[in-house]
């Protein structure tokens, strides 16, 4: 895989750029600019309340042919989201966003902005939204910043009235699928190919929906151009977002499976910091799984060397216990993995012997669990008072777990 960082600066091929292009360009790339006036319109079209965004945001991010659309599906299952994901590209589909985009160049984030910030209102959306090929320029990266400064202003002010709700403090997670330029390349061909195939398909047979063909698909250098677009515009301003939102770095230059178990590791780290903050107060005094488990086994080692030397007779016992009682019966369940055993025995009366035991069943790699029940078996009754007097039987419940074996049928 290519290296990120040692990618070479690629000029763009500009001379052959059309005059939409050029307007494009010139358009003045303040962000504050931008955002203020679409913001502005904003606040006239929708009253403040109505100004309910999404609570997490997955910024999928990578080259054309990365596997933004293919992967889109997967991701929303992960993090369970049910809405469609926005696909910030198809949004801009007016005639000269269209010429833009068949010359292989980048629409203008004015329009960019406006559009999206009027999609991400959508109820749909309260959630969390998958925004495909979003933020693609630094202009759009700041924009983004602004966006989220404008949901903690406005999260302050509704935190405490019973709109507190809607204003929940956004996450944001930036996802970049990294393919090189030999790859992206030719995935932008496969995918012209796939299209047209599957159009001809819905032409010949009336059957099912024709779907978009996009000209840098059909053409070697106008996809490349894609890609050095990419590299020389967006790579950069993806790479600031690490800085300062959840970054996830994915290698997507496998197959398919590759790729989603990649996305999968990466998406497992999640981090308290999604919570709010109020939530995340009363739960931090609570120790995370990863770090009681950090040194599990050295203290059970030492448990383990401490019962031998300094409870040397009782340790004996259970041992003896084990091997004797309960491995014969654990040995008939090694198909199924689970053994189920009720026992009276006294050895157990001690609660030191069921940590040893529990210990001990560990230490072999089975997982123990140990579970009394205190059961009243009527002893006397009294014919003049009714009364009944039981005694009390202890029965320890014990279920031994382990990895059984996998038989196939041939
Ligand atoms: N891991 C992969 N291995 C091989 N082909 C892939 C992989 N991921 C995506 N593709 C193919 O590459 C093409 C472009 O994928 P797509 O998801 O449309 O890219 P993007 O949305 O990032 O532009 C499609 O034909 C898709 O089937």
């Amino acid at each position: 895989m290519n290296a990120p960082a040692t990618t070479p600066s690629i000029p763009l091929s500009a001379p052959s750029a059309p005059a939409a292009t050029r307007t494009t360009d010139l358009e003045i790339k303040d962000a504050h600019l931008i955002f203020e006036a679409v913001w502005q319109d904003l606040e006239t079209d929708f009253r403040r309340e109505d100004l309910r965004f999404p609570k997490e945001f997955i910024l999928l991010g990578g080259a054309p042919g990365a596997g933004k659309g293919t992967n889109t599906a997967f991701i929303l299952k992960a993090r369970g989201l049910t809405c469609p994901p926005i696909v910030v590209s198809a949004l801009l589909d007016t005639p000269e966003a269209k010429r833009i985009k068949d010359a292989g160049h980048m629409v203008g984030d004015r329009e960019v902005i406006g559009i999206l910030l009027r999609q991400l209102l959508r109820p749909e959306y309260r959630d969390g939204v998958i925004l495909d090929g979003f933020p693609r320029t630094k202009v759009q990266v700041e924009c983004l910043k602004l966006l989220v400064n404008k949901l903690h202003q406005l999260r302050s002010e509704f935190i405490h009235t019973p709109l507190g709700i809607h204003f929940r403090q956004p996450t944001i997670h930036s996802m970049v699928l990294f393919v090189d330029e030999k790859e992206s390349v030719a995935r932008q061909l496969k995918r012209g190919r796939e299209i047209r195939d599957h159009n001809e398909e819905v032409r010949r047979t009336g059957v099912g929906e024709l779907q978009e063909e996009r000209a840098t698909d059909y053409d070697a250098t106008l996809a490349q151009r894609r890609y050095r677009v990419f590299k020389e515009q967006t790579w950069s301003a993806l790479q600031s977002l690490k800085e300062i939102y959840h970054y996830h770095f994915i290698n997507a230059q496998g197959s398919f499976e590759e790729v989603e178990q990649n996305i999968l590791r990466e998406l497992k780290y999640q981090s308290s910091l999604e919570l709010d903050p109020r939530t995340y107060d009363r739960l931090r005094s609570l120790p995370l799984a990863s770090d009681i488990i950090l040194h599990a086994r050295q203290e059970m080692v030492k448990r383990l060397d401490a019962y031998e030397f300094e409870q040397s007779d009782l340790f004996a016992r259970v041992v003896t216990f084990v091997e004797k009682k309960l491995m014969p019966i654990v040995h008939r369940h090694a198909i199924s993995g689970v053994a189920l055993i009720n026992t009276e025995d006294p050895v157990l009366d001690d609660s030191l012997a069921l940590a040893m035991l529990i210990d001990i069943f560990s230490e072999r790699g089975y997982h123990a669990v140990v579970d009394l029940h205190r059961i009243e078996v009527p002893e006397k009754f009294d014919l003049t008072t009714g009364l009944i007097k039981c005694r009390v039987k202890k029965v320890f419940r014990l279920q031994i777990r382990f990895h059984g074996s996998e038989i196939r049928r041939g």
